[in-house]
C-alpha cells in the first residue's frame, strides 16, 4: 500500500484535493505506482483511521466478504470453548439465551448430551462469551463498515454436530438480512471466527462473491429430504450452479461478510464438532423497519409461533421490540436501534 499515492498537485489545489481524496485512489499499473488518478466509489466500507487497505477495501467493496487471518488468540478461542461446554452441561444460563439441538436429535430421541447441541443464540447476558463481541481488534475492522456508533445485534456459536446421515448438518444459502428488520444493510456486518480449522470436510462457510450487490431475495424452508432446521431458510430456487467459493479458514481467522452476501455451510464429514464464534454488527444509527407487506413477514410470524410456545405470549410480540432488547451498545453511542 505505501507505494500507492494520490497525486500531490491536483488541479485546483491542495484543499480541493483533500475533498476529492475520499473518493479518489491512484492505480498501480503492473507494478509500478500510475499517476492516474480514478474515481472510485466507495459503497460499502469507510475510510476508518486506514484500518483496511486500499486492496482490503477494494474486495470488500466487489465480493462482500473479507477474510482476516489470525484475529483472535488461542487463549481467547478455549476461553469461549470452555464457556460453552459450561452452557451445555447447564453450569451456565443466562437470560435470552437460545440452546438448539439439531433437527435430526430434536425430532427423535432425547439425548441428555452436550454433543446434542448445534448452537447458542442470544449470549448477550453471558460475560464470557459477548467478551467476543468487544474484542478491540474485531471492533477495529467493525467500524470500518458500520461507523463509530456500534451495537451488537445478534450472537452465536454454532457447534456444526458431525452428520447424522441425513445432511442436516447443512445451512442451506441464504441472506443474513432476511432474518433483520433493521437498515440500511451497509452497515451491517457480520464477524465470523473459526474456532478450529474449518474446510470442506467439516462444512466450511461457502459463499457467492458478489452477491451483496443484489437485493434480499424471497426464503423458504429449502424441500430437504432428511428435513431442515427451525429457522434454517434458504433462498427459494437456489441455483446450485452459481459460482461458489469455500472459505477454509484456520483457528482464530475471521471473516467480515454484507448481510445481502449469499452464503451457507455445507455438511460436517468428521466425527468432530465444528465451531465458529459469530456476532452481527449494525451502526446504531440505522432504524427499524416494519417487515409486513415484504418477503421477511414469515420470519416475524415463525418468531411470533417460537415466542407463543415458548413463553405462552398470546398477543404477537413486536419483531423490533424483540430485536431492541437484544441488542447492546459496544461503542460509541445508543443513537436509534
Ligand atoms: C443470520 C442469523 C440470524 C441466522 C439465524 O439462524 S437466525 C435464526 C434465529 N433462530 C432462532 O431464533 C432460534 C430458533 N430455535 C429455537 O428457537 C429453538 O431452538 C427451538 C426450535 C424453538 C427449540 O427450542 P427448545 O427449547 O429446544 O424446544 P423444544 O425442545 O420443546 O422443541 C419445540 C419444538 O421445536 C422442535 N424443534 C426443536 N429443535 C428443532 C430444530 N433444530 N429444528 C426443527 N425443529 C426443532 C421440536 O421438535 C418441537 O416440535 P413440536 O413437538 O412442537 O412439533
Ligand atoms: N437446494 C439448496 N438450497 C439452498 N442451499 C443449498 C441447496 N443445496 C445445497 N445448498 C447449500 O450449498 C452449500 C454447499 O453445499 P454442499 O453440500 O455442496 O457442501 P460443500 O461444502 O460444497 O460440500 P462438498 O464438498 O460435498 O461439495 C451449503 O451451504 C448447502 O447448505
Ligand atoms: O456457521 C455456519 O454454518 C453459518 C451459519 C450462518 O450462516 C447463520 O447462522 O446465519
Ligand atoms: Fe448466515
Ligand atoms: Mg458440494
Amino acid at each position: 500500500m505505501s507505494a500507492m499515492q494520490t497525486r500531490s498537485t491536483f488541479p485546483g489545489g491542495p484543499g480541493r484535493l483533500a475533498v476529492l481524496q475520499r473518493h479518489l485512489v491512484a492505480v498501480p499499473v503492473s507494478g509500478q505506482v500510475s499517476t492516474a488518478i480514478y474515481p472510485t466509489d466507495f459503497q460499502y466500507t469507510l475510510n476508518n483511521n486506514n484500518v483496511l487497505t486500499l486492496e482490503q477495501r477494494q474486495f470488500y467493496e466487489e465480493n462482500g466478504f473479507l477474510v482476516i487471518k489470525n484475529l483472535v488468540s488461542q487463549e481467547d478461542l478455549e476461553s469461549f470453548r470452555n464457556a460453552f461446554e459450561r452452557i451445555c452441561k447447564k453450569e451456565v444460563s443466562a437470560p435470552g439465551l437460545v440452546i438448539m439441538r439439531d433437527v435430526a436429535i430434536a425430532k427423535s430421541e432425547y439425548v441428555p448430551d452436550q454433543k446434542a447441541i448445534t448452537k447458542v443464540q442470544d449470549f448477550q447476558e453471558v460475560p464470557e462469551l459477548f467478551r467476543y463481541c468487544s474484542l478491540p481488534q474485531i471492533i477495529k475492522y467493525v467500524e470500518c463498515f458500520t461507523g463509530p456508533n456500534i451495537m451488537a445485534m445478534h450472537t452465536m456459536l454454532i457447534n456444526k454436530p458431525p452428520d447424522a446421515g441425513k445432511k442436516t448438518s447443512r445451512h442451506p444459502m441464504h441472506q443474513d438480512l432476511h432474518y433483520f428488520p433493521f437498515r440500511p444493510a451497509e452497515h451491517v456486518v457480520c464477524a465470523w471466527t473459526a474456532m478450529e480449522r474449518i474446510d470442506r470436510s467439516n462444512g466450511c462457510l461457502v459463499v457467492l462473491p458478489g452477491t451483496h450487490k443484489g437485493t434480499l431475495k424471497q426464503h423458504d424452508y429449502p424441500e430437504w429430504e432428511g428435513g431442515v432446521n427451525k429457522m434454517y431458510h434458504g433462498i427459494r430456487d437456489y441455483d446450485p450452479n452459481n459460482p461458489r467459493v469455500h472459505l477454509v479458514m484456520e483457528k482464530g481467522d475471521t471473516v467480515f461478510f454484507h448481510p445481502l452476501l449469499i452464503h451457507g455451510s455445507g455438511m460436517n464429514r468428521t466425527a468432530g464438532f465444528r465451531k465458529a464464534i459469530s456476532c452481527h454488527y449494525a451502526s446504531a444509527d440505522c432504524h427499524y423497519i416494519d417487515v409486513k407487506g415484504t418477503t421477511q413477514e414469515i420470519i416475524e410470524k415463525e418468531v411470533a409461533e417460537i415466542a407463543f410456545k415458548r413463553y405462552g405470549l398470546e398477543t404477537a410480540i413486536d419483531l423490533k421490540d424483540a430485536w431492541m432488547a437484544r441488542g447492546r451498545i459496544v461503542k460509541g453511542v445508543r443513537t436509534s436501534l
